[in-house]
């Protein structure tokens, strides 16, 4: 069985290496030659899977995306194919959750405030928006949904207008899919009339899909209001985004906000799965044999914690500032902003750190940081 998967996804060898003849490949630049003869295609989100990539590759069993988004796929291409696809929802949405969260915290430090009190407007509470909600509640934070898809379909949470969200939020992060048509699409959800309406000194995150912004717009609209401080992760026309967006961004990364080792090695481990259901076989791997031990595995403090000191730990998993320092310097050339996503190998979850024990920190802290995630 051949076996076509992206370079940049991790993990495929120990899971995918007893199926068959694996071959990795740029999957940015993947061609209909390239797949011609795979049974298997395994992609991330920068493969645009359709007809001109397919039409010649008879012999495919199965599509997998290591990835939540689905709009690099043409699904109902497959579907009429009959070929069976998966993408692994849910994968990297504590990745994503804890990536907004702990860009907040950084924010705070950066201009001397303090995230308590602050009112955060999460826009789609899927899987990514709900697990950030969930970190900002551990926090104690008051948190606002805006998402009428899942209001119409009937999930019981409370849930706000945008122009509510927009109106009351200190903070806005935006959690939707990227959807070009029927009443809730997504493209240019926040155009430049939407970005006119943020309060004084709002915090916008962006780590869902570039285009849910008018970037054009955006960069406008940030030139008027350095008050309103930003956060991308993910840009129109990656993997060049505008370099006047960059500059005016205080945090800015090349789509990486899902990248922790666990969300990544979930991603593939889903698709594993997957596909021994399509061939029938016994998924006999375990998803945490494939990660590596990590070098703080243990805290142990005895104050209560303040909000610096939760910054220093979230930086033990993750620290923003390493990767917006190195995207800055990266981004503008060529293959810059591919690169650093295809080496970005080292981030870790709340859940890598075992807090020592139920006294070493007080009830309140160690309550707050379950919630967060540490074991
Ligand atoms: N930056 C990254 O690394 C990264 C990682 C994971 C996912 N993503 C992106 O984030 C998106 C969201 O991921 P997810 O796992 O939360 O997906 P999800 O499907 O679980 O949740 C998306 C939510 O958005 C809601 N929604 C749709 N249109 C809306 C609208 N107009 N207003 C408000 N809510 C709306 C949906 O009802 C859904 O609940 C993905 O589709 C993907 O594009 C990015
Ligand atoms: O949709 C997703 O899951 C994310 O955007 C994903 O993390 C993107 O990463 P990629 O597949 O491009 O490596």
């Amino acid at each position: 069985m051949k076996i076509i998967a992206d370079e940049n996804m991790p993990y495929v060898d120990a899971l995918f290496g007893d199926l068959g003849e694996i071959e990795y490949v740029n999957g940015r630049n993947l061609s209909a030659e390239q797949v011609s003869d795979a049974d298997v295609l395994l992609v991330r989100s920068v493969t645009p899977v359709n007809a001109a990539l397919l039409d010649i590759a008879q012999k495919l069993k199965f599509v997998g995306s290591a990835t939540i988004g689905t709009d690099h796929v043409a699904v109902d291409y497959l579907a009429s194919r009959g070929i069976p696809f998966s993408n692994a929802p849910g994968c990297n949405a504590t990745a994503v959750g804890e990536y907004a969260f702990i860009a907040m915290l950084e924010l705070a430090q950066r201009f001397g405030e303090t995230l308590q009190g602050k009112v955060v407007g999460i826009v789609g509470a899927g899987n990514t928006g709900t697990a950030a909600a969930k970190c900002l509640e551990a926090y104690g934070l008051k948190v606002l949904l805006c998402d009428p898809v899942k209001a119409e379909q009937g999930d019981i949470r409370e849930f706000v207008s945008l122009d509510t969200l927009i109106a009351q939020a200190d903070i806005i992060s935006l959690h939707v899919p990227i959807t070009k048509i029927g009443e809730h699409k997504t493209w240019y959800l926040f155009d430049e009339a939407r970005l006119n309406q943020l309060r004084p000194n709002t915090w916008l995150l962006n780590c869902c899909r570039g285009e849910v912004i008018d970037n054009r717009a955006l960069i406008a609209f940030k030139q008027q209001r350095d008050d309103v401080k930003l956060v991308l992760d993910v840009w129109e026309g990656e993997p060049n985004p505008m370099a006047e967006l960059v500059a005016l961004a205080e945090f800015a990364t090349p789509h990486i906000a899902g990248y922790s080792l666990e969300g990544k090695a979930r991603g593939t481990f889903m698709l594993y799965q997957k596909l021994c259901e399509v061939l029938n076989l016994e998924a006999n791997k375990s998803l945490t044999s494939l990660l590596p031990p990590f070098q703080f595995s243990q805290v142990c403090r005895q104050d209560e914690l303040s909000e610096g000191q939760l910054l220093t730990l979230s930086r033990l998993v993750y620290d923003l500032r390493d990767d917006d320092r190195k995207f800055r310097g990266c981004f503008a050339t060529a293959t810059g902003f591919d690169q650093m996503r295809k080496n970005h190998t080292y981030r870790r979850e709340y859940s890598a750190i075992t807090l020592k024990s139920e006294t070493a920190v007080t009830p309140v802290d160690h309550l707050m940081l379950r919630t967060l995630g540490f074991n």
